[in-house]
């Protein structure tokens, strides 16, 4: 199973590359990783499992943090009111963003990463709503058309996938500010 020290964090070099694009048909040990992934999340999310292996509440995660450097993504967002039936759960080979909005959103509290021991402060500007096509664990290709907290996930993730941190989006002068037109969401 995938624990917090499977993580590597930043200044580890493979957060700073690009993850190669995904060949079918996937290898056992490459599916079995990506399965792993999407556990790591879930057992991140539950109680028990989460205080047992000091596990940090993860919403999503990418290849590049297991040091494993191809397009892959996990995410797994749980909706609070039922947290049996997540609001967004995925795996994700070659993610691609079709088509995005013009609007554009952040958290109002700003953002984290499993890959970063420390709080970086600002907000971090992403697009409100994103068209994406990738291909699932059994190879076949999905569009999946998310706005909102699971936009901002997956944006986030597919950023690993480019070397990207979350803080390199942030306006370093002014951290909290942003254009009047992007939507703050809490
Ligand atoms: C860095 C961390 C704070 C752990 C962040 N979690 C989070 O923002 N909140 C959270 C956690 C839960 F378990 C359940 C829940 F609904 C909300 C996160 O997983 N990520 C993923 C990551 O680091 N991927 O590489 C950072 C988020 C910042 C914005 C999108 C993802
Ligand atoms: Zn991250």
């Amino acid at each position: 199973m995938i624990t917090m020290d499977d993580i590597i964090r930043e200044g580890h070099p493979s957060l700073k590359k690009v993850a190669k694009e995904v060949m079918f048909p996937l290898t056992e040990e490459q599916k079995q990783k990506a399965e792993e992934m999407l556990q790591f999340l879930k057992n991140s999310q539950d109680a028990e499992i989460s205080e047992k292996y000091q596990l940090r509440g993860g919403v999503g995660l990418a290849a590049p943090q297991i040091d494993w450097l191809e397009r892959v993504i996990a995410v797994h967002v749980p909706n609070v009111e039922n947290p049996d039936e997540p609001l967004f759960s995925a795996v994700m080979m070659n993610p691609k963003i079709l088509s995005h909005s013009v609007e554009e959103t952040c958290l109002s509290e700003g953002e984290g990463c499993l890959s970063v021991d420390r709080e970086v402060p600002g907000y971090v500007v992403r697009h409100s709503r994103i068209s994406l096509e990738y291909t699932d664990l059994n190879g076949e290709t999905q569009k999946a058309r998310l706005r909102k907290y699971p936009a901002i996930v997956v944006q986030h993730e597919i950023d690993h996938l480019n070397g990207i941190m979350f803080y390199d989006h942030i306006n370093a002068k002014e951290p909290w500010k942003v254009a009047d037109d992007v939507n703050i969401m809490s």
